[in-house]
C-alpha cells in the first residue's frame, strides 16, 4: 500500500486543484450511476402506476431523472480534462526524478549495464496510470459491493455467490498471467537497447562512414535481425498468453451473462413484481456484466502498474556517494594538494584490478604528467581524482590549507578526452566550463583566443551542429573549444587528458604553453603520450599494467635508464 501513499502525496503537492477534482469525480461515479438507475426505476414504477400520481408527479421524476444524467455527463467531463492535466504532471515528475536520480549516482553505477537494464524499466512507470488504477479498482469494488447488496436485498444470493466465485477465480489466473508478461518485458528491456545501439551505428553521422568504407553493413544489420526476431517472438509469447487469458475470460462471462438473466427473466416474469423492479434489477446485471471486465481489466493493470513502481522504487532507492554533493556555490580559486594513499580499484565490469596499490602526494602548486601505455590506468586514476569513482580500497584526497575538501564539484579546470560536443551556441559551448560568466563576452573571447579558437568562432551565438541546422566542426576545433571551456574556470585544480590529440603542431605548442603558464601557481596533471611536454613539469609518474613503475623529473628518469628512458629515446627517434 505505499504506492498509493506516496501517489497520493505526490500528487496533492504538486497539482493540487486536479487531484481534488480527480478524486471528487472518480468516487461520485458510483453514486451517480446508482441515482440514475433508481430515479430509472421510479420513472417506470409512475407510468406503470400512471392512474395514481398527478402529471407534475411524472414531470417531477422526469426531470430528476435527466437531473442525475447532466451531472454524470458533467461529471466524466471534468474527470477527464483533470486526468489530461495530471498525466502530464505525472510524465513530468517521473522524467524529472529519474534524471535526477541519476545525476546523483556514482559514474560506476551510471556505468553498470544492470542499473542500465534498472533505470529502463523504471521509465516504463506511468505515474497517474497507477494513481488511475488504484482509484480505478477502489470505486469498481464499491460499485460491486453496492451491486451485491442490492441483488442480495431482493433475494439473489445463490447469483452473488456465482459472480463472486468467478470473478476471484478470473482475477487469480490475471495476476498470475500478469506475472509472466512482467518476466517477459524485463527480458526484451536489454535486447531492445541493443537494437537501439545497432540502429544508431547504421545511421548516425559519426559512424556511416566507417560502415561504408568497411562494408559492414550487412554484418551489422544481420546482427539486428537476429536481436529483432529473437525479441519479436518474445512479443508473440506475451500476446498469445494475453489472448488466451482473454479468450477464457470472455467464455466465462458471456456464459454467466447468459444464465444471469435467464434466472432474471424465469423468476421475475411469472411474480407480480413490478416493472420497475425488473428494469432496475436487469439494468444491475447489466452493470455487473460491464463491470466484471472492467475489474479484471483494472487488476491486471494495477498488478502491472504495482509491479513497475517497484522497479522505479528500486533506481530511486540506490545508494548514492557521499562526496558527490553538487553543490557548486562553494568555489574557491585555491590550489590544493592531492593525496592518494594505498589506492586500488576495480571496475564493476571486470574480474580484475585496473589500479594497483597507488601512492602519490601532488602539493600545492605543483605541475605533474601522467605517462604510459595504453590502458595502463592513467585516465582511471584522473577520474577517481576527480571523485566519479570511488576507490575500491585506499583513499584520495584534496586538501586545502591543511582541510580536506569534500565537494570537488565546479572546482576544476578539465580537458577530458572524451569532451562534450554541444550541439547549442557557441557560447554555450565555452560556458559548460563556469555557467556564471555565459554573458561575459570580453571574457568569452579571451579565452577563446587563448585556445587558438578565435578564428574560427568569430560570432559567440553561432549555431553547432549541422543535425540542428548548425555548423560542423572538424575535430581539432571541438578540442579548442574544449580548451577555451577549461580555461573560463580558475579552479584549484588543472587536468588535461591527451588535450591536444587532434590539434595540429602549433595549436599543439600553444596549449602545452597555456598548459605550463596556468600551471603557475595551480596544482596541475597532464595526461600525455607526447614526451616532450613531460620535460617541462616538476615530476612524472610512469605507469605501466595499473602501477606506477618510475618516478621522478625528466632528467632523473632519463638518468636512470630505466622505461621512460626507452620511451623518451625511441619517440625522440622519431622525429629525428
Ligand atoms: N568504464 C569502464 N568500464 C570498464 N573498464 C574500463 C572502463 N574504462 C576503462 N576501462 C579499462 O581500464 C583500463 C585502463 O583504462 P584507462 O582509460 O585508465 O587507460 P589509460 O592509461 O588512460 O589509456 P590510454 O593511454 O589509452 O588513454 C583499460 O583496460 C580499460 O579497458
Amino acid at each position: 500500500m505505499s504506492d498509493i501513499f506516496y501517489l497520493l502525496k505526490l500528487f496533492y503537492h504538486k497539482d493540487k486543484r486536479n487531484f481534488i477534482v480527480f478524486c471528487t469525480t472518480s468516487f461520485l461515479t458510483a453514486p451517480i450511476l446508482f441515482s440514475e438507475l433508481f430515479a430509472t426505476k421510479h420513472v417506470v414504477d409512475i407510468i406503470q402506476n400512471n392512474n395514481d400520481y398527478s402529471y407534475q408527479y411524472i414531470l417531477s421524476a422526469v426531470i430528476l431523472l435527466m437531473l442525475f444524467l447532466y451531472i454524470g455527463s458533467t461529471n466524466s467531463s471534468l474527470k477527464a480534462i483533470s486526468s489530461t492535466n495530471l498525466t502530464i504532471t505525472s510524465i513530468f515528475e517521473l522524467e524529472n526524478s529519474i534524471l535526477m536520480k541519476t545525476s546523483r549516482l556514482a559514474l560506476a553505477d551510471i556505468e553498470d549495464p544492470l542499473i542500465k537494464t534498472k533505470r529502463e524499466m523504471a521509465k516504463r512507470l506511468s505515474l497517474f496510470g497507477l494513481l488511475d488504477q488504484w482509484t480505478g479498482f477502489i470505486v469498481n469494488l464499491l460499485t460491486l459491493i453496492t451491486i451485491i447488496v442490492v441483488l442480495s436485498y431482493y433475494g439473489f444470493y445463490y447469483l452473488v455467490i456465482i459472480v463472486c466465485f468467478v470473478l476471484i477465480l478470473q482475477l487469480y489466473i490475471i495476476k498470475w498471467a500478469s506475472r509472466k508478461v512482467e518476466n517477459i518485458t524485463q527480458n526484451q528491456t536489454s535486447s531492445v537497447r541493443v537494437i537501439n545501439y545497432l540502429v544508431e551505428i547504421l545511421v548516425s553521422r559519426s559512424t556511416i562512414q566507417e560502415v561504408r568504407t568497411y562494408g559492414m553493413h550487412h554484418f551489422l544489420y544481420n546482427k539486428l535481425k537476429n536481436i529483432f526476431f529473437k525479441n519479436f517472438k518474445q512479443m508473440q509469447k506475451k500476446v498469445i498468453l494475453f489472448e488466451s487469458v482473454n479468450l477464457s475470460q470472455n467464455i466465462i462471462n458471456t456464459l454467466l451473462n447468459g444464465v444471469t438473466i435467464t434466472v432474471l427473466v424465469v423468476v421475475l416474469g411469472g411474480s407480480s413484481k413490478s416493472a420497475g423492479l425488473f428494469v432496475i434489477l436487469f439494468q444491475i446485471i447489466n452493470q455487473l456484466f460491464i463491470l466484471i471486465p472492467s475489474i479484471i481489466k483494472n487488476f491486471s493493470e494495477l498488478a502491472v502498474s504495482r509491479m513497475r513502481y517497484k522497479e522505479y522504487m528500486s533506481y530511486m532507492m540506490l545508494k548514492e556517494p557521499e562526496t558527490l554533493d553538487g553543490n557548486s556555490s562553494i568555489r574557491n580559486n585555491n590550489s590544493i594538494q592531492v593525496q592518494v594513499n594505498n589506492l586500488s580499484f576495480r571496475y564493476n565490469s571486470n574480474s580484475s584490478e585496473t589500479l594497483k596499490n597507488i601512492n602519490l602526494t601532488i602539493n600545492s602548486g605543483e605541475r605533474i604528467a601522467f605517462v604510459g601505455d595504453n590502458g595502463s590506468g592513467k585516465t582511471t586514476l584522473v577520474k577517481l581524482i576527480l571523485g566519479l569513482y570511488n576507490p575500491t580500497k585506499g583513499i584520495v584526497e584534496w586538501v586545502d590549507n591543511g582541510i580536506v575538501v569534500n565537494n570537488r564539484v565546479g572546482n576544476i579546470r578539465v580537458v577530458f578526452q572524451d569532451f562534450i560536443k554541444l550541439y547549442r551556441p557557441i557560447r554555450e559551448n565555452i560556458a559548460l566550463g563556469n555557467i556564471e560568466k555565459i554573458n561575459e563576452d570580453s571574457n568569452l573571447k579571451i579565452v577563446l583566443e587563448k585556445a587558438e579558437a578565435d578564428q574560427f568562432a568569430t560570432n559567440l551565438d553561432t549555431l553547432l551542429g549541422p543535425q540542428f541546422g548548425g555548423n560542423d566542426l572538424s575535430g581539432g576545433q571541438w578540442q579548442k573549444l574544449a580548451l577555451a571551456r577549461a580555461y573560463l574556470n580558475e579552479g584549484n585544480l588543472t587536468i588535461f587528458d591527451e588535450p591536444t590529440a587532434a590539434l595540429d603542431p602549433y595549436s599543439e605548442q600553444k596549449a602545452f604553453e597555456t598548459f605550463v603558464k596556468l600551471g603557475d601557481k595551480k596544482t596541475s596533471i597532464i595526461v600525455t603520450h607526447r614526451l616532450y611536454m613531460a620535460k617541462f613539469v616538476d615530476r612524472i609518474y610512469l605507469f605501466e599494467n595499473g602501477e606506477i613503475v618510475e618516478c621522478g623529473t625528466h632528467q632523473e628518469l632519463i638518468d636512470k635508464k630505466g622505461k621512460y628512458e626507452k620511451m623518451y629515446t625511441l619517440q625522440s627517434s622519431l622525429y629525428l
